[in-house]
């Protein structure tokens, strides 16, 4: 192991980001109600450029006026490329309220991205005497980005979590899809006449996974647009925790209760995990850093994935 050690990341859970358009507020409310661990109010690309102003106005009133309870609060301000971003997080700071937890910095392509908007929050929280600091979420949606994506999980020590946005990457990357993540049509291997379908966003997800893990930030899968196929939620929302992710965004709200379903560790698995752990002291009561669990070899390595494990249900239960 190195001498450098893993950070841990955010204790608190992330299982579903549910997104609605700052532009709607009609929603804030369901939002509010909704069992989403996290809410993501946006000012991006679901709000049309003739309502920014409009939808600007609405975030900040809804940063004092709607009971978010204990949800992380994070509102997606716009891309540093547009006219819009500095007024974003001005207004968000200026005259929005402490229960703001997190800005979202979209299409982010490098580091410096990221201390650009760092200096202009640092600079407001100062001026106006904020007590809370304000956590930094960003999404990989760019070659660029996830050609920097390390660079950028270690920009600031405000970053909590990155997700992969697959719609801006794929536009980025010249991908042949329109999907919103989820198994690409033409993407299979072909075996005897037999079609095997992969993974185009496993490569991409890893990435962000190393890249979060190496620096303590929470890793999320993005959206997936066909609201009305849970099964296609459900399977890449399973590939995705496979890999290390600890949550997915929701786009519609029937998305939360399949997001928190596979985020969610089952009793199950929790039950075994505490099993490990306390077949893992008895070992090392006996001088051994090895044991077997129902037929199977755990050492010290499956200590951490069952801490993993208990930890997030802790947290869950916690919320
Ligand atoms: C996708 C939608 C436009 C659908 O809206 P609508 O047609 O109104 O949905 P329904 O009629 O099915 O609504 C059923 C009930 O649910 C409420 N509702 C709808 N949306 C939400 C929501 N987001 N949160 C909470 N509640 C919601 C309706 O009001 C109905 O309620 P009731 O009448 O009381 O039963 C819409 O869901 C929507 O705008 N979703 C968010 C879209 C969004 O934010 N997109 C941005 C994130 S994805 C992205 O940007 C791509 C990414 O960056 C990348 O590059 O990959
Ligand atoms: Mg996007």
């Amino acid at each position: 192991m190195s001498f450098r050690l893993q950070p841990a990341p955010a204790a608190r859970p992330n299982r579903c980001q549910l997104f609605g358009p700052g532009s709607r507020v009609a929603l804030f409310e369901k939002m509010a109600a909704s069992a989403a661990d996290v809410i993501n109010l946006d000012l991006e690309d679901s709000v049309a450029p003739s309502d920014k102003d409009s939808a600007r106005n609405n975030v900040v009133a809804a940063t004092h006026d709607v009971d978010w309870g204990r949800k992380t609060l994070s509102v997606r301000i716009n891309g540093l490329d547009s006219p819009f971003w500095y007024r974003d997080v001005v207004d968000l700071l200026e005259r929005g309220s402490e229960r703001l937890d997190q800005i979202m910095i979209p299409k982010v392509g490098c580091a410096a991205d990221i201390y650009a908007v760092d200096a202009l929050v640092s600079s407001i929280e100062a001026a106006k005497g904020r007590q809370k600091r304000i956590n930094f979420e960003v999404i990989i949606e760019s070659a660029a980005g996830i050609s920097h994506v390390e660079e950028i999980a270690a920009a600031s020590p405000r970053m909590v979590a990155m997700s992969l946005g697959a719609a801006d990457f794929a536009a980025s990357m010249g991908m042949s899809t329109t999907g919103i993540g989820g198994t690409q049509e033409n993407y299979y291997m072909l075996h005897q006449g037999a079609q095997y379908w992969s993974d185009p966003w496993h490569w991409a997800q890893s990435a962000i996974v190393a890249a979060c893990r190496t620096h303590g930030v929470l890793p999320v899968d993005g959206p997936f647009g066909d609201f009305s196929d849970d099964e296609g939620f459900r399977a890449q929302a399973r590939r995705s925790a496979t890999l290390g992710m600890v949550g997915k965004w929701a786009i519609h709200p029937k998305q939360v209760a399949l997001a928190n379903e596979v985020f969610t560790p089952s009793e199950t698995a929790v039950l075994e995990a505490r099993e490990i752990l306390t077949a893992m002291e008895e070992a090392k009561a006996r001088g051994e850093g090895a044991t077997v669990y129902k037929g199977r070899l755990v050492d010290i390595a499956s200590i951490k994935q069952a801490e993993v494990i208990v930890r997030q249900s802790e947290m869950i239960a916690a919320a």
